[in-house]
């Protein structure tokens, strides 16, 4: 079953910057093929980094991060055209939550670096050899299990350099001994050059073939031979944290509480600036993405059977039970208020309301079916699906989800953007008109309730008398309101500037949302803070388009 593999990774003149500070200067340094290197080094000092500069997910000019000098993958320049050729198992694995075990482990083989040959195994076969169970969810699999899932999801996409990023970290002394001995027992069967990179040098020297120290100090790589082995814990160093500069403005002569209070002005000041700072970061981003989204839409999906399947993900997300729920309410709500309280607090009531009933009902039929519901549906579809989505593309681009498609050659817009737009473009004209059903349901049966004497035929003369394109079909409103898609889209009166407002708001909020979701994300506060901003800037953008349309339509 081994297989020699001549594959290595060449290292030559690397530099590598992080946020201003040199993490490697001028290193050359190859890896040998078929084999496992342990990469060892303090933390801080840049392993994690590599790792992903190495991934081919990191790129040259990218801040805070920057890199130059060369990486070579055999005989191939690390380029967009090596992509695929390193896999990563990703230290939180980066599984795909809302796949099943044996389809995270299926997208691996569909996207494997060389589909000419045919698969090595099946997925059911991976799992079986590397004792994973099938069925239950990811989310319901043992820390262990992700580990093998992560592995074996990495092995099927058939990369010729496995990357390992600190494999046993956070784990027990046992389970770490049985991760060690995972990674030997997979080289062994599977012959691939593995990089293993942790600072848990006790646990994976006795797995390693060759092993690299990552000098901090120095910002060099260098080989430790065997004999020297014993020597690492010595020579590996945690970076030192950068002194705080609060700290540094407590002065030693007593004068403690006026400078702190100093020191408090001076943090409340760097907060403004940076609130500041990030809202015109996220409106110019906004403004950028919104520009860019033609563009970003045009990616060439590699698999459309895993473009539509992403696709069913974000229409249950978008509009799913709850959303079709959501909507119903608010159609209701909306439509008891406005018929209920226009005719109750009608002015003279008593002379004015058997003269104007009628008037009325056909007004409030315009309002809800042009005006109230098109800006109240969107609206809340804007805050809550644009919410639900920029927390699934946050949280996939904060647990590494993002990076894992990255190290497959996919373009995170292809199987996200695409079908987020789908999602959008399919469910808001459906939520919009569950809505508007609601609302003109609700409105007939106040209505009745109200005037149980003039009866429902008068209100289904005069609700649709507005919308419906032709006086003579007013006979056939009921009709009109039964059917219900093609009902309102077809019969209504204006169908067209009620779709171009539903498909330009549910265009922007994908988009919206997708952008704000996909930025970078350090910690699990951004991905919040990107939930925020989507509600903010999806709200606002469709009252502009309703306010924009609105002056060009009435
Ligand atoms: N996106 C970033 N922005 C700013 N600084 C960064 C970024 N990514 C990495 N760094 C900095 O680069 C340095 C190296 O980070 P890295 O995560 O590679 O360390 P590491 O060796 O993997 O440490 P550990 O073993 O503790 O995980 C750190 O000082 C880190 O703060």
């Amino acid at each position: 079953m081994s297989e020699e593999v001549q594959d290595a990774l060449e290292i030559s003149d690397l530099n590598v910057n992080a946020a201003g500070n040199d993490l490697l200067r001028g290193v050359s340094v190859s890896v040998p093929g078929g084999k496992i290197t342990v990469l060892v080094g303090g933390s801080g000092a840049g392993k994690s980094v590599l790792l992903r500069l190495l991934a081919g997910i990191l790129p040259r000019q990218h801040s805070p991060v920057y890199w130059e000098g060369n990486v070579r993958l055999g005989d191939v320049p690390l380029d967009s055209h090596s992509r695929g050729r390193t896999g990563i198992v990703f230290q939180q694995f980066a599984l795909f939550d809302e796949l099943t075990p044996t389809a995270n482990v299926q997208f691996a083989i569909d996207h494997r670096a060389d589909r000419a040959l045919p698969p090595r195994y099946t997925a059911s076969q991976w799992l079986e050899l590397l004792g994973v169970p099938a069925s239950p969810p990811v989310a319901a699999l043992s820390g262990g299990q992700k580990q093998r899932l992560a592995i074996a999801r990495t092995l099927a996409a058939d990369p010729q350099i496995i990357l390992y990023d600190e494999p046993t970290s956070g784990l027990d002394a046992a389970t770490g001994r049985r991760v060690a001995e995972l990674i030997r027992e997979t080289q062994s069967r599977f012959g691939r050059t593995s990089l293993v990179v942790t600072h848990d040098y006790a646990g994976l020297l006795k797995i390693a073939d060759e092993v690299l120290l990552l000098d901090s100090q120095a910002k060099t790589i260098t080989r430790v031979p065997p004999e020297r082995w014993s020597e690492i814990p010595d020579r590996m160093q945690a970076v030192a944290l950068p002194s705080r500069t609060d700290d540094a403005e407590i002065s030693e002569d007593g004068e403690q509480g006026r400078s702190s209070s100093r020191g408090r002005l001076q943090r409340v000041g760097s907060v403004l600036r940076k609130g500041v700072a990030d809202f015109f970061g996220a409106t110019g981003g906004t403004l950028i993405a919104a520009v860019r989204l033609p563009f970003d839409s045009l990616p060439v999906v590699p698999r459309p059977r895993w473009a539509g399947r992403f696709l069913l993900h974000y229409l249950a997300l978008v509009g799913g039970p709850t959303g079709c729920l959501y909507l119903v309410i608010a159609g209701l709500i909306v439509g008891f208020t406005t018929t209920y309280f226009t005719l109750r607090f009608l002015p003279f009531r008593l002379y004015t309301q058997p003269l104007l009933i009628d008037e009325l009902l056909a007004s409030i039929g315009f309002a809800l079916y042009r005006i109230l519901v098109p800006v109240l549906a969107t609206v809340l579809i804007a805050a809550r699906c644009g919410a639900a989505v920029a927390a699934d593309v946050g949280v996939k681009q904060y647990g590494g989800q993002i990076d894992a498609l990255k190290t497959f050659g996919i373009r995170a817009a292809a199987y996200l953007l695409v079908p987020i737009m789908g999602a959008f473009l399919i469910a808001t004209p459906i939520l919009e008109w569950l809505a508007f059903t609601a609302s003109h349901w609700i409105s007939r049966m106040t209505f009745v309730i109200c005037y149980p004497e003039i009866g429902i035929h008068f209100w289904n003369q005069h609700f649709f008398r507005a919308i419906t394109l032709s006086p003579d079909s007013l006979g056939n409103a009921a009709w009109g309101s039964s059917l219900p898609v093609l009902g309102w889209f077809l019969l209504g009166k204006g169908w067209g500037w009620v779709l171009l407002k539903n498909t330009l708001c549910g265009f922007g909020t994908a988009g919206i949302a997708y952008h704000q979701g996909i930025t970078p994300k350090q910690s699990a506060s951004d991905v919040s803070h990107c939930i925020t901003a989507t509600v903010l800037w999806a709200t606002l953008y469709v009252l502009v388009v309703h306010f924009v349309i609105a002056l060009l339509e009435f």
